[in-house]
């Protein structure tokens, strides 16, 4: 796992660093000229220009600049403020302007067909939400300090900062309660079999489908025997889905569902609830009576989120009242079905709020997926762990994709892992097997037909 600090939380660990600030600059620029040399392939007759701010950032290059000269490189020193609209030709542009302390407008000159080397975070990127105006120079490359900074992996920053390297200058960063999922964690979390393990170790309960959804249904199943689960049970209330043999369906009412759908739930070790329900009243209803009732951890997916928010009080009383886990998977406008608002601009902070409030674990999906916890102690109200998952691509965003994931998160609870760690490290396997397809023309059950791969790849 990858640490990723705010950068209010950098500002007061840099503050509480026994290095005075002059060491760690010269630390950073070392590691800027180091990234500038290896994208350069030498120094001989090579040209630099270094664009530098009036804050730390732009003192970073200055030590850059420095040691590049020192080693014959041709450098340009140019003063961000003073910048003409179009650099004189160079072999690289090393982009020091402004990282963290970055507020309001920036409109990068031009740099022709250099190659750009951003410090810290391509100068104009909002380093907490990622957000960016339309001059700011997309990198190649981005060398940042001790811990990635959540604008590097959300929205636009994450488009323009190219390949992401973190160089150590000696801060202490073990306090981060946000990390980037990297594959050594998921090879580290997803559960093993045991040798002597039956089927019903780690059996997975579906209650999804509808006459006019029943594929929904059958995404979420198969995803969570291709993942693992040991015995996938589906209860499609009021239609029988045509599933692969494996997958055990019980048939139940199209309404008042509930008692049926979970008379054996004991037996499972976790419960999927809500893809292609629908969302006519007494489906809500009795899915609601779902949630309640099941005595095992439970992933709430599509219209079960609905279900959740559809009472006068909201979600909250619901959710809160469930003893064991229970992870929801919204998207942009799931979460405001949720919360009553889409996620703001700062989407960390909406996430882990919400999972406070709702004492949920929350999963938000998007170009970036982001799992927040809730918090362990109430005098902490925001202070879950969060995930960042940052492998997919637009090959996800096809209709049932949610679905796949929805199953693998609850195979993975079955299994039983921790709900952050079930969510997050599925999250990772789904963008993983769906990087192993051909990147056009992916359908959803492709993803789920690679999940074995991705699974096979970390063992
Ligand atoms: N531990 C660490 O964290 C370490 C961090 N390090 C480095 O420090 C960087 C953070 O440095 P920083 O705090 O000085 O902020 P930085 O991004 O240089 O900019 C602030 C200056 O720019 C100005 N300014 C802002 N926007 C502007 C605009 N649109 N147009 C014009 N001006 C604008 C702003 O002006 P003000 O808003 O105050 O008027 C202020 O003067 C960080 O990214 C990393 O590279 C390492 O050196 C070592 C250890
Ligand atoms: N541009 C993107 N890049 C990476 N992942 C994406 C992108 N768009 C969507 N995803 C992922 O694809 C999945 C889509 O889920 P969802 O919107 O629920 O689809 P559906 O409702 O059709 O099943 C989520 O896991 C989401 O994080
Ligand atoms: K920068």
């Amino acid at each position: 796992m990858i640490p990723v600090v705010t950068p209010v939380e950098m500002a007061a660990i840099d503050a509480s660093a026994p290095e005075p600030l002059d060491v760690l600059i010269e630390r950073a620029g070392r590691a800027v000229a180091a990234a500038a040399i290896d994208l350069l392939g030498g120094t001989y007759g090579r040209v630099v220009n270094v664009v530098v701010g009036k804050g730390n950032n732009g003192a970073d290059g200055r030590v850059a600049a420095r040691r590049l000269e020192a080693r014959g490189v041709k450098v340009r020193v140019i003063d961000a403020a003073m910048r003409p609209p179009v650099l004189r030709r160079s072999d690289l542009v090393i982009d020091a302007a402004y990282g963290t302390g970055f507020r309001g407008e920036w409109i990068a000159p031009e740099v022709g067909d250099a190659l750009v080397l951003a410090v810290d975070i391509p100068s104009g990127v909002d380093a907490l939400t990622g957000e960016a105006g339309a001059g700011v120079l997309p990198a190649d490359r981005t060398i940042t300090f001790q811990a990635l900074k959540p604008g590097l992996l959300l929205g636009d920053g994450a488009r323009l900062a190219g390949h992401i390297d973190v160089a150590d200058i000696g801060l202490d960063v073990s306090g981060a309660s946000q990390h980037q999922v990297t594959v050594d964690d998921v090879a580290e979390w997803w559960p093993t079999r045991a040798i002597d393990a039956h089927k019903w170790n780690g059996a997975v309960k579906v209650i999804g489908g509808s006459p006019e959804m029943p594929g929904a249904a059958v995404l979420a199943s198969t995803a969570a025997a291709r993942a693992g689960g040991s015995l996938v049970s589906l209860s499609a209330p009021g239609v029988t889905v045509a599933t692969p043999p494996e997958i055990v369906q019980r048939h139940v009412a199209a309404d008042d569902f509930s008692a049926d759908a979970l008379v054996d739930i004991h037996r499972f070790g976790a419960l999927v609830i809500g893809p292609g329900l629908g969302r006519a009243d007494e489906v809500l209803m009795a899915t609601r009576a779902c949630i309640s009732d099941a005595t095992v951890p439970v992933v709430i997916d599509g219209d079960g989120l609905f279900a959740s928010a559809w009472s006068a009080e909201g979600p909250a009383p619901l959710l809160r009242d469930r003893e064991l886990a229970t992870v929801l998977t919204p998207h942009d406008g799931e979460f405001g079905v949720l919360t009553g608002s889409p996620p703001g601009a700062d989407r960390v902070a909406s996430v882990r709020a919400a999972a406070a409030d709702l004492g949920c674990t929350l999963l938000l999906k998007g170009q970036t997926t982001i799992v927040a916890s809730p918090p362990e102690a109430e005098a902490d109200p925001l202070g879950g762990h969060v995930w960042f998952v940052t492998n997919g691509d637009q090959r996800l965003a096809t209709a049932g994709s949610g679905d796949v994931l929805a199953g693998m998160i609850g195979s993975a609870l079955a299994m039983g892992l921790d709900a952050d760690k079930a969510a997050a490290a599925s999250a990772w396997l789904h963008a993983d097997a769906a990087n192993r397809t051909p990147a056009d023309g992916l359908l959803a059950s492709d993803i789920v037909d690679a999940i074995p791969a991705a699974i096979g790849a970390i063992r």
